[in-house]
């Protein structure tokens, strides 16, 4: 079948389409040192918002558990009401200072008598567009490696969680919920361009998983992903793999970092995803009279 190509005044329809809707954006990851001071976390969050706000930043995006150390016995003394806690009054006041859109890792929430470990999504009018309470808890036993049990003080949420910005959907799921394909795919089915996931694994998962399970996320769902963790801390309690990354949905990891505090940057360009989809049609060869992936209310 031959391509039909329009042009006006020599531009082509599609480049004209193209420049009328930016489909091109900054993502800024901040790989951010995490301390027992609170109030010391939620400061350094904000510097480097500021900063990657000034390098060009349209999205930004924050670590699983910024403002507490990761660990069960640190989330019931760090939690606070979301949005009336002073980390959320911080995080909407810069989002709305720096017109962003500001995807805030996650915090440990009070909410009644239940804490969940929840990420809250900030637009550039500061208002809270929505929030992601983390749903499989990291429950896992590993002898001689690692034994956590998110489940001793944490509840698991009960929704998954879709947000529009002015240029693209978003996924968001929070570490542990990255194993979960099932939901990767219904965040597809949502036509979502780009999944989140603030995430801090650990040494033990980290060097063999952490990039696998993103890559594969990217392929199977033809999207990019990005994780956020917290900067590594060889003397904390539980010691972060780091490793914030970007892929693209050919699986191409396309910006990365290591064990340190920095900002990870990527220029993103959605194009990328409609040529994927359009190349390799996986989606619409599904054989949804053999099998599908369904959401549940
Ligand atoms: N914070 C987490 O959910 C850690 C998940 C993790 O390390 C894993 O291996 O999965």
């Amino acid at each position: 079948m031959s391509a039909v190509k329009r042009s006006f005044a020599g531009v082509s329809l599609a480049s004209l389409v193209d420049s009328m809707v930016s489909r091109t954006f900054r993502l800024a990851l901040i790989q951010l040192a995490v301390g027992e001071d609170k109030a010391e976390n939620v400061k350094r969050a904000l510097s480097f918002i500021k900063k990657a706000k000034e390098n060009g930043s349209y999205l930004i995006a924050l670590p699983e558990c910024f403002n507490s150390p990761y660990g069960t016995k640190f989330f019931p003394k760090y939690a606070e009401l979301i949005p009336s806690g002073q980390t959320s009054s911080s995080l909407s006041q810069a989002a709305k200072e720096h017109q962003i859109y500001l995807v805030a890792g996650s915090i440990p929430e009070k909410d009644g008598d239940k804490l969940y470990n929840t990420c809250t999504v900030w637009n550039p009018s500061g208002e809270l567009v929505t929030k992601h309470q983390k749903v499989h808890l990291f429950d896992i036993d590993i002898p001689g490696g690692i034994c956590f049990k998110e489940s001793e003080t944490l509840t698991a949420g009960k929704r998954l969680t879709v947000f529009n910005t002015d240029i693209c959907k978003i996924g968001i799921g929070i570490c542990y919920d990255m194993r979960f394909g099932e939901m990767a795919q219904i965040y597809r089915k949502e036509e979502c361009d780009l999944l989140l996931y603030p995430g801090a694994f650990n040494m033990t998962t980290g060097p063999l998983h952490w990039e696998l399970l993103q890559r594969a996320r990217a392929v199977e769902n033809q999207v990019f992903v990005a994780t956020i963790a917290p900067a590594q801390d060889k003397n904390a309690d539980y010691v972060s793999w780091g490793h914030s990354q970007v892929v693209d949905p050919w699986g191409k990891v396309i910006a990365k970092t290591e064990f340190d505090e920095g900002i990870v940057y990527a220029d993103i360009d959605l194009k990328v995803v409609d040529e994927v989809r359009q190349q390799i049609p996986v989606f619409r060869q599904r054989r949804t009279d053999l099998y599908d992936t369904v959401l549940k209310d």
